[in-house]
């Protein structure tokens, strides 16, 4: 069949970007998402061809021109609805064993984020219990989280290793994030994020030296064999963990062999991570609650793309990132859910809900944020993020009079996302939509 998938019928198409060379986007371009709307009761829709690519984005009446019916595997009748990008989501830790539920209630009492952490907690706890959790356990509970997100809308994500900070265990992660990549409909760009923490007993220089001269060569030697892929490299920039001149050390190294930089940086204290993002010429950077001027200049200059958590701040009561700031200055704004142990969110609409609420972004900066600008991260801005044709196919039904809707109602994101599709393959469809 020379199509897989016609989705037809729609009030609104959201392409988010119409022009298709348009790999990101920024400043006041920000602003405007386009949208291509039925007139006249004429539906518009998504024609995707049989490699997963959008062939054309036009009225019913236009792709009836252009289309036989009897070469389209699935025509889909969507009665109104709106259609969407798959969401992007630019910044996840899914891969670990336990809960940090008694952390929850030890931060709402007022124990702070580093507080927990140095006393055993935080990474820490998690790290123990990944460590001794099988590949197996992992991966199935990854599963169930995949499903999650794609019932969310989320059809790319970025996924960190970093529960090991041993050799074994960051590999083993990456092994679990490769195997779902294959087997699961969901799309993921692997990060090896050995540098989340400094184990216990080990001072941050004897823990930067493992990961330089042995972590990462054997992580390239794995990669090489074609037993791991990673894309990305990244670190927890932090007063207390791993302060400047050692990120520039992982992040170079981890650079050598290939991997694009993405990392997190000025959390909770100014330390200059954006500004060490600029001078690596990061693809991304993320948190950026503490971001200095200077820091929100280097990396709009650079072309690195902030990578903003909303539910981080929200959940350590943290001051939020200065998101208009870095939007005047014309920084490239992405979004990402950040879930992890500490932020246990992984639903992308929330997260633009957060972002327009706590970060005061406009409900198009969150959209754009949430799609091309999170592809454009992880280094797919020109393939995913839009509805343009060459685009990978990946698409939302949304059962709403308008796509803003879905950031609006704030949780109810499982109620209006009616189908997901991923590379025109209908990847999941709600059973009372
Ligand atoms: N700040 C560092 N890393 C994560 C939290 C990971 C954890 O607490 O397990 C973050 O992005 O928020
Ligand atoms: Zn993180």
């Amino acid at each position: 069949m020379p199509y897989r998938c016609w989705l037809r019928g729609a009030s609104q198409v959201v392409q988010v970007v119409a022009d298709p060379t348009i790999t990101v986007v920024k400043g006041e371009k920000m602003r405007t998402v386009d949208v291509l709307s039925s007139e006249g009761g004429v539906g518009v829709g998504v024609l995707i061809d049989d490699h997963g690519r959008i062939k054309a984005v036009a009225t019913d009446h236009e792709i009836e021109k252009i289309v036989d019916v009897a070469g389209v595997d699935r025509i889909i009748e969507v009665g109104g609805k709106v259609l969407m990008p798959g969401l992007v989501d630019a910044h996840t830790h899914p891969i670990f064993a336990g809960d940090r539920v008694h952390e929850f209630a030890m931060k709402l009492a007022g124990a702070t984020y580093m507080e927990v952490q140095q006393a055993g907690g935080g990474i820490h706890f998690t790290t123990q219990k990944t460590r001794e959790a099988s590949e197996e356990a992992l991966y199935a509970s990854f599963v169930d989280i995949a499903h999650t997100m794609l019932r969310a809308g989320t059809t790319l994500l970025e996924a960190k290793s970093g529960y090991g900070l041993d050799t074994e265990t960051e590999l083993k992660m990456l092994r679990v994030l490769n195997r779902a990549n294959d087997a699961l409909p969901i799309e993921i760009s692997p990060t090896y994020c050995g540098g989340h923490a400094v184990p216990k007993g080990v001072t941050a220089d004897e823990q930067t030296n493992c990961i330089v001269d042995e972590q990462i060569p054997r992580l390239a030697s794995e990669m090489a064999a074609g037993r791991v892929r990673a894309e990305n490299i990244d670190v927890f920039c932090e007063k207390g963990v791993f302060e400047i001149e050692a990120s520039r050390r992982i992040l170079t190294a981890g650079q050598q062999i290939g991997l694009r930089v993405n990392f997190h940086g000025d959390e909770l204290h100014p330390l200059g991570g954006a500004e060490l993002a600029a001078e690596l010429k990061a693809h991304a950077v993320s948190h950026l609650e503490e971001i200095s001027e200077r820091g929100t200049k280097a990396i709009a200059e650079s072309g690195t793309v902030a990578v903003i958590l909303p539910t981080t701040a929200y959940v350590l009561r943290l001051q939020p990132p200065p998101v208009r700031a870095m939007l005047e200055a014309g920084v490239a704004v992405a979004l990402g859910s950040d879930f992890n142990p500490n932020a246990y969110c992984m639903a992308m609409p929330m997260v633009m809900h957060l972002a327009c609420v706590l970060c005061r972004m406009s409900l198009e900066e969150a959209l754009i944020a949430a799609t091309i600008n999170a592809a454009a991260a992880l280094g797919r801005g020109a393939t995913h993020g839009a509805l343009t044709p060459g685009r990978v196919g990946d698409v939302l039904v949304v059962d709403a009079p308008r796509w803003e809707h879905l950031i609006y109602r704030f949780g109810c994101h499982e109620r209006l996302i009616t189908a997901v599709i991923k590379g025109g393959c209908v990847v999941y469809e709600r059973s009372n939509a």
